[in-house]
C-alpha cells in the first residue's frame, strides 16, 4: 500500500555537477510522495542540474541518491514527467493539441480508441477540450501550458517536475496556476517546480528548497 509518507527520493551527502565543475556539495534532502517542492535560487546555483540529477540525466558525483517504488523499496526506475517552459516549444511545429497530450501517453501499450478517449479525459481535466484540433502555433501562451502539462500528465506520473511555469505568462494566469494543479494533479503525485518566482515559492501550498544565496 502506498503511504503519502513514504520517502520517493533521497540524497545523502551528495555532490552534484559536471566532471569539471562541483555545483552543489553535501546535499541532503529528503523527498516524501505526494510533497509539493519549490526549488529556487539565484542564477547558477544548481536548480537545472539537481533535477537532471533526480531524472537520471546525470551522475552523482559523490554521496548516495536513492530512488524508492510505492512499495517502499529502493529502485532505478521512476515514472516521472517533465513540464518544459513554454518558450523552449517550438511554436511552428505543425502539431495540434490532442497529438501534444496524445505524445505522453505510453507508447504501443494502447489501442486508437482508448488512446483518444485517455486524450479527451485529459483535455477536459485541463480545460482545453474545445481546443483538441487547434494546431500550437494558435494557442495562447497560458493554454499552450496547459496541452503541456496535458501530456506530462498522460504517463500517470509518479514525480512531475516543473520548469519555471510561470515565466512568460501573465499575472491572471499565476493566480490560477495553484488552483489548476489542484484540480488535475492527484495528491499521491509528487510536484517539484524550479521557480524564480519567490511569492509563489512561499505560498503555503510549497515546501522551499532554496540553493544557493540571493544577494
Ligand atoms: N554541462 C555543463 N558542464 C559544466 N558546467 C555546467 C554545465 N551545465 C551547467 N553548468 C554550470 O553549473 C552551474 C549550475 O547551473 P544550473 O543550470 O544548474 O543553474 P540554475 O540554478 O538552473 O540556473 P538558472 O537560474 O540560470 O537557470 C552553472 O555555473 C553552470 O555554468
Amino acid at each position: 500500500m502506498t503511504s503519502p509518507m513514504q520517502p520517493l527520493l533521497e540524497l545523502h551527502n551528495a555532490t552534484l555537477g559536471y566532471p569539471d565543475k562541483v555545483v552543489l556539495e553535501h546535499l541532503n534532502w529528503c523527498v516524501r510522495r505526494g510533497e509539493r517542492w519549490a526549488i529556487t535560487g539565484p542564477n547558477g546555483s544548481g536548480k537545472t542540474t539537481l533535477m537532471r540529477t533526480l531524472l537520471g540525466l546525470i551522475p552523482l558525483q559523490a554521496g548516495q541518491l536513492l530512488r524508492y517504488d510505492r512499495e517502499g523499496h529502493t529502485t532505478d526506475q521512476l515514472v516521472a514527467s517533465y513540464l518544459p517552459q513554454i518558450n523552449q516549444i517550438d511554436r511552428h511545429f505543425p502539431i495540434h493539441v490532442h497529438e501534444v497530450i496524445d505524445s505522453g501517453l505510453p507508447k504501443g501499450t494502447m489501442g486508437r480508441s482508448v488512446r483518444r478517449e485517455q486524450v479527451e479525459k485529459l483535455a477536459e481535466a485541463i480545460g482545453l477540450t474545445h481546443l483538441l484540433q487547434q494546431p500550437i502555433g494558435k494557442l495562447s501562451g497560458g493554454q499552450l501550458q496547459r496541452a503541456l502539462l496535458g501530456r506530462a500528465l498522460a504517463s500517470n506520473p509518479e514525480l512531475l517536475i516543473l520548469d519555471e511555469p510561470l515565466s512568460f505568462l501573465d499575472k491572471s494566469y499565476k493566480e490560477s496556476f495553484e488552483s489548476l494543479l489542484e484540480q488535475v494533479i492527484r495528491p499521491e503525485t509528487t510536484m517539484l517546480m524550479v521557480t524564480h518566482d519567490l511569492h509563489l515559492a512561499k505560498s503555503e501550498y510549497w515546501q522551499t528548497l532554496t540553493l544557493g544565496r540571493f544577494e
